[in-house]
């Protein structure tokens, strides 16, 4: 295996140091820059890479705001010109159509990470954000040596490699990510009529649609500008929808039919690790709100010897217990819930 290219960031967010620390954790030499010396600053010492040396890059990450990113991706290809430059914007054309203009598209590949959190900044950065998640290369005029420099971040990365033409990308994620994005901030929106002992009723349901309307606008509005018309088209297709469940005479017909083709779409959804469906039996467990308890009952179960493979919280305020569901293997789920059950638990589904 050939060394790890020297490897410069430029862009020390939450995408930028990620990366930055994935990288650095597998041996890369990591630079890292920002044109905030705060970010800069507090990457370099969460170990997300150092300050440039001597050595010129021989590959260069943009992670910079999408709205910068096609300049900032032109002015990298001027300023190392021999070395190769991908960026980790989240709309790809427009950065394509910039690179293309310079002349040195042979040198550069667009990637999208489709990976991320609802946080912005380095404080929110983790080394293993992508593993197993795609990982979109957008290889548009560059060599194939280009292709495959880029491509060793997300095989290190352990991503899942997916290549794609910039505008096929653009007009997938706009429904995979982008009309999400305004849908669950619409959603969370219709909240605003309510105060806040009604707001304090929502269930699980309501959680799971609007985590990620919690996101800073900023990046949203520059995605938003930059993919214009595939977003427009898609909220078109949402709008549509939802004017046919409004008018319907039998609002129920409407509904079930929505809902008929949401259940269908979503069962191609891959599980939550990008891969395949996981296959967790869900036990959920009723937890008194008092100091201690989930830790007691983590113990219990690791007492069992069952790995828990995922765990979600409910809890309202003013209730006197929350609901705790453990994910485990299905095989393990029988010896679990037992074991809890002899310990004085009381599950409350599996
Ligand atoms: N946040 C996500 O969920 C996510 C996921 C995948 C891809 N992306 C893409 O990654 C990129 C970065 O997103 P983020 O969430 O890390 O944003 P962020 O706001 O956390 O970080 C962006 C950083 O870029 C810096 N910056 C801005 N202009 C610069 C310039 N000209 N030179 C150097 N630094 C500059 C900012 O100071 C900031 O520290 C975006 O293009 C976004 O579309 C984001
Ligand atoms: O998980 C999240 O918080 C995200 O919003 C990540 C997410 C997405 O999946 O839509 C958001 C934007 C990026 O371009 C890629 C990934």
């Amino acid at each position: 295996m050939q060394n790890p290219p020297r490897t410069h960031i430029v862009g020390a967010g939450l995408i930028g140091a990620s990366l930055g620390i994935g990288l650095a954790a597998e041996g890369w030499d990591v630079t890292i820059e920002d044109n905030d010396p705060e970010a800069q600053a507090l990457a370099r010492s969460i170990g997300a890479g150092g300050a440039p040396g001597d050595d010129a890059p021989e590959l260069v990450i943009v992670a910079v705001p999408p709205s910068a990113a096609p300049a900032v991706v032109a002015a990298a290809l001027g300023r190392y010109p021999e070395a190769v430059v991908t960026d980790v914007a989240s709309v790809k054309a427009p950065i394509a159509d910039a690179a293309a203009a310079t002349g040195a598209s042979s040198r550069y590949v667009g990637s999208h990470p489709m990976a991320g959190r609802e946080i912005s900044g380095g404080l929110g950065a983790q080394g293993d954000l992508f593993k197993a998640r795609p990982w979109v290369l957008c290889p548009n005029g560059a060599t194939a040596e280009a292709v495959a420099l880029v491509s060793r971040v997300p095989e290190v990365l352990q991503c899942d490699v997916v290549t794609m033409e910039a505008s096929a990308h653009d007009a997938a994620v706009a429904r995979v990510s982008h009309a999400p994005q305004v849908a669950a901030s619409a959603v969370a929106a219709a909240l605003g009529i309510l105060d806040a002992d009604d707001v304090a009723l929502a269930g699980q349901g309501l959680r799971d649609v609007t985590r990620i309307a919690g996101s800073l606008p900023g990046m949203w509005a520059d995605i938003a500008r930059m993919n214009r018309t595939h977003l427009i088209e898609t909220l078109g297709h949402i709008i549509d929808d939802l004017e046919d469940v409004r008018e319907a005479d039998d609002i129920g017909e409407a509904l079930t039919d929505l809902i008929d083709r949401g259940r269908f779409e979503v069962a191609r959804i891959p599980g939550k690790h990008g891969g395949a469906s996981r296959d967790w039996t869900p036990v959920t467990v009723i937890v008194p709100d008092t100091p201690g308890q989930l830790l007691r009952l983590l113990s219990h179960t690791a007492e069992v010897g069952v790995n828990v493979e995922d765990i979600s919280i409910e809890h309202s305020p003013r209730q006197p217990v929350g609901l705790t569901t453990l994910y485990v293997l299905p095989a393990r789920a029988a010896d679990l819930i037992a074991a809890l059950e002899r310990q004085g638990w009381e599950i409350a589904a599996s």
